[in-house]
């Protein structure tokens, strides 16, 4: 068999086992989520947090065109802020986000506000646009790699709020139906790009690195929102407080 395509299937491999392993679909609160049993302040508590995360990935994608030097790199990656910031009209991913809110009661501004976000959630999303500045390219791209598993947790979502959930509808889903569009391409790109650069022992070593670490910062979010919310329902200092932000 010919080398070169062994080595890279063999790393494609390595990241999709990692995904297998630790991606955050397992997490005990999105099988709540998605199986019907969050109580309206769950969803509403996972929604505002989730808002953090959404608004942050044009920061993260910012900071890297910052610092790619590659015109062809950089008209491929704008995308990803385009689809999330969109245009002055029709908006993206934050106002579809800002729609799903309404849906489930919250007044938009005070989600865009990030008021309440709890405090392991700013950690979290913090360190990955901090990780996406400051570490090598490689580990930049393969960073974002998560995208890899994410239309099946978006298509598991789309079907289990549609089926539990009165506030779900299209309008309210359709933050997730674009995602199933965008994703797939992004990931195409930074997965080939990865493989493609990441041609030594060791730098497959850091590319599984840097994906292992997004997946814990994904699995960290669901567990400070379970803790606060879910069990044992502690909410640390400067979490939402139930009935806040109501619309
Ligand atoms: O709903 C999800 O579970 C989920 C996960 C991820 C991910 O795997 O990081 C992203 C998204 N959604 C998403 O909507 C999104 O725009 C996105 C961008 C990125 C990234 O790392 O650049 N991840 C994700």
């Amino acid at each position: 068999m010919n080398k070169t395509i062994s080595r890279r299937d063999a790393l494609e491999a390595r990241l999709r086992a990692i995904g297998d392993e630790r991606y955050h679909d397992k997490h005990p609160f999105h099988h709540l989520l998605h199986s019907g049993g969050c109580t309206q302040d769950q969803v509403q508590a996972w929604v505002i947090n989730r808002y953090y995360y959404q608004c942050s990935i044009p920061l993260k994608d910012a900071a890297f065109m910052s610092r790619c030097e590659d015109p062809d790199m950089r008209r491929n990656w704008r995308s990803r802020i385009v689809d999330h910031d969109g245009g002055v009209d029709d908006g993206g991913g934050l106002r579809r986000w800002l729609k799903l809110s309404e849906a489930v009661g919250l007044d938009p501004d005070y989600v865009a506000s990030r008021k309440g976000v709890l405090p392991a959630t700013r950690f979290a999303v913090d360190a990955y646009v901090r990780y996406v500045r400051d570490k090598p390219l490689l580990q930049a791209v393969a960073s974002s790699l998560t995208e890899l598993f994410a239309p099946k947790i978006h298509a598991e979502r789309i079907e289990g709020l549609l089926a539990h959930y009165d506030f779900a509808d299209d309008r309210a889903l359709s933050y997730f139906r674009h995602r199933l569009k965008e994703a797939p391409k992004d990931v195409a790109y930074g997965l080939a790009w990865v493989l493609d650069h990441a041609d030594t022992p060791e730098k497959e070593d850091m590319a599984a690195e840097a994906l292992i670490f997004k997946t814990d910062l994904l699995w960290a979010q669901l567990d400070a929102l379970h803790s606060a919310y879910v069990e044992p329902g502690r909410i640390p200092p400067g979490g939402w407080q139930p009935g806040e932000g109501a619309a």
